[in-house]
């Protein structure tokens, strides 16, 4: 096998979600274990939740293949990151996953989806680095949003913090980066998802303005989180570093364009 094909295989490989244990983060660990993952390791600040899922994922994949580590991502990872490698040996594939829309704490709001992403990026892709000593290379998938190509009235720090993980993940995982280095990093943009989050959004907005939104933005459904599991593996499948995926509307992932739209006034 080539290096790339390798790197593209899911079988036999260890997989951490964070905020795994729910919506999105939980489809993308289902999907990995469906396609022959060794395990999925479920980092999320939500002990029964995290209970739950791991159960659920044993009773469809087997013993042992998920494993529920009860984690804030803003503050584990040091310990946490020591942990797993201790105990798994090695990661393979990383998601960042875990995130806040909760507009009203904004501080809080960027250290979760922003700086623990950009951090927990950074100690597995030093871990993953082929150039280091035992570093077998890997992939770091982490996820925006389409709300990081959208300038629109609504939730402007949670946007933000989209921007700023796209920025981040196509700088790191630049061409460049990856020759250098033989570390993958990609990035998901699903659009509207039928999950907790989403349907936060009628508590801090109006319903009317909410509706406006999505009507210029053309969203045919809310679609659902499944379709975004099956998305990440197909994108862990077939891309190459420093692309970003925009998974919208129950269809395949779309490379994203590199273009901001801007709501005009209404
Ligand atoms: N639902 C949607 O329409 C969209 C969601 N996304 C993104 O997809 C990802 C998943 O979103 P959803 O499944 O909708 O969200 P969700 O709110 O249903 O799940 C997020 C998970 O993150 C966990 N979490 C939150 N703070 C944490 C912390 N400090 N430490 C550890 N875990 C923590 C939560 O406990 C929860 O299990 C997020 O990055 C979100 O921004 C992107 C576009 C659309
Ligand atoms: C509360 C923040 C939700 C963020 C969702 C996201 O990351 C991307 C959304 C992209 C476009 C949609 C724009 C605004 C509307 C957001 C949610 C609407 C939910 C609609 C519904 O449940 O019917």
């Amino acid at each position: 096998l080539k290096d790339t094909d390798k790197e593209r295989e899911i079988e036999g490989k260890v997989v951490v979600v964070t905020g795994g244990t729910c919506d999105i983060g939980y489809a993308i660990a289902d999907h990995f274990l469906n396609n022959g993952a060794k395990v999925a390791i479920l980092l999320d600040i939500k002990i029964e939740e995290g209970i739950q899922a791991e159960k659920e994922l044993n009773s469809k994949y087997g013993e042992n293949k998920a494993v529920f580590i009860q984690c804030d991502v803003t503050v584990d990872s040091k310990r946490l990151s020591e942990y797993i490698l201790r105990k798994f040996k090695h990661v393979d594939i990383f998601v960042n996953n875990a995130a806040s829309v909760e507009e009203n704490e904004p501080r809080k709001l960027m250290l979760i989806n922003a700086v623990a992403t950009i951090e927990w990026s950074i100690i597995f892709f030093k871990h993953m680095r082929k150039d280091n000593f035992r570093g077998e290379g890997g992939t770091i998938i982490n996820i925006s949003s389409t709300a990081a190509h959208n300038i629109d009235p609504l939730y402007a720090t949670y946007k933000a913090s989209k921007f700023a993980i796209l920025g981040f993940s196509q700088s790191l995982g630049h061409k460049y980066n990856y020759n250098k280095y033989g570390v993958r990093v990609l990035t998901l943009c699903p659009g509207p998802t039928n999950t907790t989050l989403v349907n936060n959004v009628y508590n801090l907005y109006e319903r009317k303005l909410v509706e406006k939104v999505i009507k210029y933005y053309n969203f045919a459904t809310i679609q659902s989180s499944d379709n975004v599991g099956r998305g990440a593996v197909e994108v862990f499948r077939s891309s190459e570093s420093g692309k970003s995926w925009d998974i919208v509307d129950e269809k395949p992932p779309v490379e994203s364009p590199n273009t901001i739209t801007v709501m005009p006034e209404f």
